[in-house]
């Protein structure tokens, strides 16, 4: 199901929104705050405050102490003596820090040097940051340069007096960045001191709000985390309305980059198996794998061959000159977890091939897709990327996950998006931001509506409820997933959904309210008192498949059970959010006893 907007179908479609034609990810526009102060004011313990409050997922603590310049022989034994001015803004190197920042906020992956206190001097070592949604900029002159300031969207200074700070810095030094006390007090008195009053607190002119007390207090705190919070959410509401944006119809969606496996003979046949109650967890396995081995024989068909540079003498000896070989690196990235399910045929196609991931999860009241993690390897020019989604409904974890393939140097067209089931309104989401992938897909939703079915919300929903009723008519949930040995399995869970109202100006208010008239319709009653979006959430996360956990919906049978162990805390939140489960109670557990597969090749980027 879209979560995202209300869809127009193809047929009726005359929308020309061709603003929406670009996908802009939240970490191009990234939320930045600068946290200034004396040292040993409470800087960071402020940005850290202020961290585990807006709990966004990749939020970046930047140091400004990372941007110190090199230091020669001669001025490292000198900071050794304590006779180096740090204080003084030419300590730093401003241009590198300034770059850095614009560089975030631009969206591209970006090194930060790491600094050593002890060493006075950075370690030569550097640390890779890319999506960071928001950036809390730290040090004592982080409201100093004026292109640094323009910047920033909220500016702090944290206000401490400077015998407290002393006091701090004193044993802070000591204990964590292993000074000696006279050390400590004659750098004080020489340089700390001096430029604090005279460099330091003038930028609390610059500041939007100063924190009197550092970070005690609370009040203060507080305000600024509800200011942050609310210009976080209207930047969210802005991604999610580019999103609904995307799925309109532009033009009528292409199916040149689209392949649809056929359905021949052969494929229903092993689909009409694995919908059989009576086969066996070990043949769903096998078929589940044949299906997941012929859409990526079919992406493999887009990778390119060149001629043979050598001839091919067979085993009796005659020479072939029109050998081909292949001429393009092939690299699988998951969207975690439901990717996974492919990895097992892939291993089988292409043992040796490389696999990155990324996690991409949904705000669980608003549904928006959230990058949490990737790991990604070192992308050679002209690779062709596959990328593995089990199902692609809204489109929006998908068309996030291209984005990050992108800024990772990967061209547009080398990406083949292989799924296992689409929605139409998911796959022109995807190409209107990115006309140039390809995209392979093993069940598409009707391209025009069917009978009874107004749009693809209907059809995703049919197909995830299908046949998903206990005796007493308790609608339960269905998923296909990817187990903790890399297995498709099934999970069934009961499932009881309160119907709300939706959140008025929100701009899901239409969304929520198609959700729950369509939760209604497939038969999902009032339980508890839940807020709208959480139900909306519930859809919008399954619907991505954000969930790391929610692997892949298909017309599949309620008959193979597991016990389900929702320990991770991605999965409780789900549970929280989603709130689909009634009951802890799981159906029947499937017995299974299987050795794990061998691991995958994660490389980190
Ligand atoms: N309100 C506070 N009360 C007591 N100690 C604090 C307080 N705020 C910070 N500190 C301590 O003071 C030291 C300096 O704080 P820090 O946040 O590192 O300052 P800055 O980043 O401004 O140099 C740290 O050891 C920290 O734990
Ligand atoms: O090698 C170094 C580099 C810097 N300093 C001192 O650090 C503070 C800034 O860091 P805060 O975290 O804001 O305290 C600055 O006052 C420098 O004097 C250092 O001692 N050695």
């Amino acid at each position: 199901m879209s979560a995202l907007s209300p869809q127009p179908s193809s047929k009726s479609a005359t929308h020309t929104d061709l603003q929406a034609n670009k996908y802009i990810p939240p970490w191009t526009s990234p939320y930045i705050i600068g946290v200034a102060g004396f040292s040993g004011s409470g800087k960071t313990t402020v940005a850290q405050k202020i961290i585990e409050q807006i709990n966004e997922p990749w939020t970046v603590l930047l140091s400004m102490d990372n941007f110190y310049k090199p230091l020669t022989p001669e001025q490292r034994e000198l900071a050794y003596q304590n006779e180096y001015d740090f204080d003084t803004p030419e300590a730093y190197d401003l241009e590198g820090f300034y770059n850095c920042i614009i560089s975030l906020k631009e969206g591209k992956k970006t090194q930060v040097p790491v600094y050593s206190f002890a060493l006075h001097n950075r370690t030569g070592e550097n640390i890779s940051i890319y999506g960071a949604n928001v950036i809390i900029v730290e040090g004592i002159y982080s409201l100093y340069d004026p292109k640094v300031l323009a910047l920033m969207d909220t500016k702090i200074y944290v206000d401490t007096d400077l015998d407290i700070c002393y006091c701090r810095r004193l044993l802070r030094d000591i204990v964590e960045r292993k000074r000696d006390i006279e050390g400590i007090i004659e750098q004080w008195e020489k340089f700390v001191k001096p430029s604090s009053v005279a460099s330091v607190k003038p930028t609390m002119y610059n500041a939007d709000i100063v924190i009197p007390h550092g970070s005690d207090n609370t009040k203060a705190i507080d305000m600024i985390i509800k200011h942050i919070r609310k210009q976080l959410q209207k930047k969210s509401e802005e991604h999610l309305a580019h999103l609904a944006g995307l799925g309109r119809v532009v033009v009528p969606l292409k199916y040149d980059n689209i392949k649809v496996l056929p359905k021949t003979n052969q494929l229903l046949g092993m689909k009409s198996i694995i919908l059989n109650r009576e086969t066996s967890n070990d043949d769903f396995i096998f078929y589940f794998d044949r299906i997941a081995s012929t859409l990526i024989s079919e992406a493999l068909e887009l990778v390119h061959y060149s001629p043979a540079p050598y001839d091919i003498i067979t085993p009796s000896g005659h020479r072939i000159t029109d050998g081909v070989v292949q001429a393009q690196e092939v690299v699988a990235v998951n969207i975690i977890k439901s990717g996974d399910c492919f990895m097992r045929s892939l291993r089988k196609i292409i043992p040796e091939a490389i696999v990155g991931k990324v996690l991409i999860q949904s705000d669980s009241q608003t549904g928006e897709p959230q990058l949490h993690t990737e790991r990604l390897p070192q992308f050679s020019p002209g690779c062709k990327v596959l990328l593995f989604d089990a199902q692609v409904i809204s489109g929006a974890a998908a068309t996030m996950a291209v984005k990050v393939i992108l800024d990772h140097g990967v061209e547009e067209s080398e990406i083949v998006l292989v799924v296992y089931l689409a929605s139409e309104t998911g796959l022109r989401r995807i190409l209107n931001a990115f006309p140039n992938v390809k995209i392979v897909v093993g069940n598409l939703s009707a391209v025009e509506p069917k009978e009874g079915q107004d749009n693809d919300t209907d059809w995703w929903m049919s197909m995830r409820f299908i046949d998903a009723r206990r005796d007493d008519g308790t609608p339960i949930f269905i998923n296909v997933e990817t187990d903790r040995y890399g297995l498709p399995t099934l999970s069934l869970r009961p499932m009881a959904v309160t119907l709300g109202k939706p959140d008025v100006g929100s701009p899901m208010a239409d969304e929520q309210s198609r959700a729950v008239a369509m939760m209604s319709k497939f038969g999902c009653g009032s339980g508890r008192d839940l807020p709208i979006s959480a139900i909306s959430g519930t859809i919008m996360r399954a619907a991505t498949v954000c969930d790391t956990n929610v692997a892949m919906t298909s017309t599949i049978m309620p008959n193979r059970h597991r016990t389900v162990n929702r320990a991770e805390p991605s999965s409780l939140a789900w549970i929280a959010s989603a709130m689909v489960l009634s009951s802890p109670e799981t159906v029947t557990a499937f017995p299974r006893a299987r050795p794990p597969i061998a691991s995958m090749t994660i490389v980190h980027g």
